[in-house]
C-alpha cells in the first residue's frame, strides 16, 4: 500500500539551500583540503549532492553505524559497521548527515573521530530537530534546516528503508 506524503520542503528549497552550504564551506575552508565523511546510509545523497557545489578541493571518505534502538528512537549505543577506509591524521574533516535528532549518534561519532588525530572536525547537517536534543554538546557547524518534531522521510532519510530516492523532504502521514 501507498503511504501519504505531505511535502515539507520542495526539491527546490532543498537544492537552494545546498547552493548556500556549499558557498559557505568554500569559504570557509577557503586554502585548505575539506575530508568530507558521510555518514551512511541516510547522508549519501546529501553528501554527493552537497560534493558538487564545494569549490575546494576535496576527498571524501564513508562510514556506516548502527545504532541500537526502537523503532524511531535511536538509542546512543552505536556499532561501527563501517569503518573509514583512510586514516583522519592533521585532517580538516567535515561530517555529513542528513539528520541530527537526539544528537546521540554524533556525540558518540565525534568522539570517537577525534581521538584519530584530525585538525578539526566539523559538523553539516541538511536538517536539524533542536526541540529533540539530549546531547546539548553536539554542535552543528552548518544546517540546511530547522524542522519540527516530526518524522520525516526523503533525500537520504527512510521509512523501513523506502523513500530514500525522494528529491524532497516530506512526512508520512500515518
Ligand atoms: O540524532 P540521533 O537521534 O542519533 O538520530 C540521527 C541518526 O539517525 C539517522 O540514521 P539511522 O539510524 O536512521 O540510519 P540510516 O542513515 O542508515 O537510515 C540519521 O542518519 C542519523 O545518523
Ligand atoms: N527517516 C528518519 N530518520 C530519522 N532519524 C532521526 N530522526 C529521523 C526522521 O525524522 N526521519
Amino acid at each position: 500500500m501507498e503511504d501519504k506524503i505531505r511535502v515539507l520542503l520542495t526539491e527546490e528549497q532543498v537544492d537552494q539551500k545546498i547552493q548556500e552550504l556549499g558557498e559557505a564551506i568554500s569559504r570557509d575552508y577557503a586554502g585548505k583540503e575539506v575530508h568530507l565523511i558521510c555518514v551512511l546510509k541516510g547522508g549519501a545523497m546529501f553528501t554527493c549532492e552537497l560534493a558538487k557545489r564545494i569549490t575546494v578541493p576535496v576527498t571524501m571518505d564513508f562510514m556506516s553505524v548502527s545504532s541500537y534502538g526502537s523503532g524511531t528512537e535511536s538509542s546512543g549505543v552505536v556499532r561501527i559497521v563501517k569503518d573509514l577506509d583512510e586514516p583522519l591524521k592533521d585532517k580538516h574533516v567535515l561530517i555529513v548527515e542528513d539528520i541530527i535528532d537526539s544528537g546521540r549518534t554524533l556525540a558518540y561519532l565525534i568522539e570517537i573521530l577525534k581521538q584519530r588525530g584530525p585538525s578539526d572536525i566539523r559538523l553539516c547537517t541538511l536538517l536539524d530537530k533542536p526541540e529533540r536534543r539530549v546531547k546539548k554538546q553536539v554542535k552543528v557547524d552548518y544546517a540546511g534546516f530547522c524542522i519540527p518534531d516530526e518524522f520525516v522521510v526523503g533525500y537520504g532519510l527512510d521509512y523501513n528503508q523506502k523513500y530514500r530516492n525522494l528529491p524532497y523532504i516530506g512526512v508520512v502521514e500515518l
